[in-house]
């Protein structure tokens, strides 16, 4: 840990929320033993820059982002807001290292607990609509292999079709009237999906908020004699 700002340009922190005060203080004592001043980047859900902040040299530039899974191929959808040191080519730096695994956009922070709600957790939420098409599909007597073709190939194509395109328009070209397609989307509203949908987002976005309580900052800042 020590040597760890001499030879970094970022730091990333991706410890879960629960765990920051066991690398925080460590991190913060080799800040202030060290002139280099790397960025801080955190990518821990529902802690704000200002938490991070308090644990380390104030002129240390801390950004948090929220990436998502589809990082992993290269496809991630990255949010990013910076803490009060951070300067412009801080987030730019940042932005560098994060657009090699997909897109970033800025966001103000406090727009970062609906991120975490939507393309942090998000990804989740596909593979259980994934998980449920195929279960579905089994129940109408397609083998397992089949079904997971299916789905995949759907839901892939279909991804492919958003780019830019309204969702609304892209699902009224599928459904034809009194046809299959709107006898399956007459289920789904009848269901109250789009509440249940609402409401797993906002206890996403309310976990996150409720998370930031979780982590309670150090008494004193750790000062330069204690490394
Ligand atoms: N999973 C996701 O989709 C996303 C997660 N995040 C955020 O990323 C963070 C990590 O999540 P996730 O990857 O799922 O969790 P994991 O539990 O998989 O990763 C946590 C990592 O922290 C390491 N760690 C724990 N304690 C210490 C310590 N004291 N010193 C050094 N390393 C330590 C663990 O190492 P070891 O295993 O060796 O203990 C592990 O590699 C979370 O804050 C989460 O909010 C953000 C966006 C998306
Ligand atoms: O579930 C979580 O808390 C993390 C944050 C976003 C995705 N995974």
């Amino acid at each position: 840990m020590r040597n760890l700002p001499k030879e970094c340009d970022v730091l990333v922190v991706a410890v879960k929320p629960q765990q920051i005060e066991d690398v925080l203080p460590d991190l913060g004592v080799a800040l202030h033993g060290s002139t280099r001043r790397p960025v801080v980047l955190s990518v821990v859900a529902g802690v704000a820059t200002k938490r991070i902040e308090q644990f380390l040299p104030s002129v240390v530039p801390v950004v948090r982002a929220m990436p998502n899974t589809p990082m992993t191929v290269g496809a991630a959808v990255t949010a990013i807001a910076r803490g009060g040191a951070a300067t412009e080519r801080d987030l730019r730096l940042v932005e560098s290292v994060l657009e090699s695994v997909g897109e970033v956009l800025r966001v103000p922070e406090d727009q970062l607990d609906a991120v975490t709600a939507v393309s942090g957790s998000g990804p989740a939420y596909v593979f259980l609509v994934a998980e449920m098409m195929i279960d579905a599909a089994m129940k109408l007597g397609l083998d397992r292999a089949t079904a997971d073709r299916l789905v995949t190939g759907t839901l892939a194509g279909s991804s492919a079709m958003l780019g830019d395109a309204d969702p609304v328009q892209l699902r009224a070209a599928v459904t034809s009237p009194a046809g299959t397609t709107a006898a399956a989307l007459e289920v789904f509203e009848q269901s109250d999906i789009r509440q249940t949908f609402r409401g797993a987002l906002t206890a996403a976005r309310d976990r996150s908020l409720e998370l930031s309580g979780i982590v309670r900052p150090p008494l004193a800042p750790a000062s330069a004699d204690q490394h």
